[in-house]
């Protein structure tokens, strides 16, 4: 049964429409935001860590494998230093591993990328670190090392446009540092001078794939926010489409006086009931209510308070539809119908006569009429359908049954 909408539904509807301002203001401002407003960041930021928990964290552990399965080059190239070396990037690819699988399942979750940024900071500095182990010349392939850390980088914190500089940033400043303060392997003249024409044109190299890398994660980043917004705008648009949706249905299903289903909603459902129960062959119970006297309600009380008694009257004899499928609807000024699925016309009989009760003891005071209090007459039939005769058939019997109640002397029931 329709029921009018609960104020909470017009306050999400109203928050919603707050969101959707919010959103196309941003979007029509047309810049590449990395941050939002308040808490939109937050949400965003939940989404994107979800995102890399999904994605890239399976990035990260491949990275690690590979940097695992160089384990091969310490023991070829690390020399005296073979087994420090190897041990040491056992130990950080475990603790790594670790992290990887612990922090997701703790409350420190939403800063995995962050975890995984220190990570990848950690291994490059690692290898800075076995470049120190490495004596001689052989530790240069060590410093090549550090491109496919460099690209690593790039591609993991690609999300993170500033994560992804920070981590870049802080890699190539401590390999300069290295390269100043760390003195350089004893090399042969010829092999010395290659090196030293070398090692700028390999930090030039590096800073140049920084430039290029924080610009693609820039471009990469401004674009899954806007990705992200116009999809929340949608996700919204829809909320809002199916608040107004059920608004309208409930506006086309409900009297707006009373609250309880209108004539259009109840000749809908009536049709609805009357081919079920052909189908299953099961009774249809109608019960026609007349409120007796209101004429002169009106005239006594004023047509208002006409409408306060209508209402209080509906909202009473809505109060007993309880099964599903049970309806009450206003049919016309103060003529209500009351449709029962189910129901034998003793039970719908011995419903209308408690129905009756009920409205006697509401005691709404009605001077002009001879109990005093308003009252009600009903007509009730019961049928179960067939093929040749209609619903229309249940309201002329109900009218019918209604009319002898009114004739009866009114406050009463009469069932066919
Ligand atoms: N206040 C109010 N009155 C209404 C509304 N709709 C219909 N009415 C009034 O209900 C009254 C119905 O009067 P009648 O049809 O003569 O019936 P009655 O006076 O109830 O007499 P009986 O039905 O024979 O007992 C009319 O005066 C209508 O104006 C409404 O929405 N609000």
């Amino acid at each position: 049964m329709p029921n009018i909408s609960s104020q909470q539904d017009s306050d999400t509807l109203k928050r919603v429409e707050e969101q959707i301002n919010i959103l196309s203001g941003i979007l029509d401002q047309g810049r590449h935001h990395l941050r939002f407003p308040g808490r939109l960041e937050q949400r965003y930021l939940k989404f994107r860590n979800q995102r890399f928990l999904e994605i890239d964290q399976k990035i990260i552990i491949g990275g690690l494998l590979f940097y695992l399965g160089f384990s091969w080059s310490d023991f070829y190239l690390g020399g005296d230093n073979a087994r420090l070396i190897f041990i040491s990037r056992l130990l950080i690819a475990v603790v790594m591993f670790a992290l990887l699988w612990s922090v997701p399942r703790t409350r420190f979750a939403t800063h995995m990328m962050t975890v995984a940024a220190a990570g990848i900071f950690i291994v490059g500095l690692s290898v800075l670190f076995f470049i120190q182990l490495i004596p001689d010349a052989l530790q240069y392939a060590y410093h090549l090392g550090l491109v496919p850390i460099q690209v690593f980088t790039l591609v993991a914190l690609r999300l993170s446009y500033r994560l992804m500089l920070i981590v870049s940033i802080a890699l190539i400043s401590c390999y300069v540092m290295m390269l100043l303060m760390f003195e350089a392997p004893a090399l042969s003249p010829e092999l010395s001078a290659i090196v030293n024409a070398f090692m700028p044109l390999f930090v030039l190299f590096w800073l140049l794939l920084i430039c290029m890398g924080g610009y693609l994660s820039y471009a990469i980043e401004s674009s899954a926010r806007s990705d992200y917004m116009k999809n929340r705008l949608l996700a919204l648009e829809a909320e809002r489409l199916q608040y107004l949706t059920r608004r309208l249905h409930l506006l086309s299903t409900t009297d707006s006086l009373t609250g309880i289903a209108n004539r259009r909603y109840l000749e809908e459902c009536l049709d609805k009931e009357w081919r079920r129960c052909l189908r299953t062959q099961r009774p249809l119970a109608l019960i026609m209510v007349d409120i007796d006297n209101f004429k002169d309600y009106n005239d006594y009380y004023g047509h208002q308070q006409g409408d306060h008694c209508l209402q209080s009257i509906a909202r009473n004899m809505a109060s007993f539809c309880q099964r599903p499928g049970d309806l009450c609807a206003r049919y016309g000024g103060e003529e209500f119908i009351i449709i029962l699925p189910d129901t034998t016309q003793g039970e719908a009989a011995y419903m209308a006569e408690k129905i009756r009760e009920s409205i006697v003891a509401l005691a709404i005071p009605h001077e002009a009429s001879p109990p005093a209090v308003a009252t009600i007459s009903a007509g009730v039939v019961s049928m179960v359908p067939t093929a040749e005769n209609s619903s229309d058939d249940l309201l002329r019997i109900a009218d019918r049954m209604l009319y002898q109640a009114k004739e009866k002397g009114r406050n009463c029931v009469v069932a066919a």
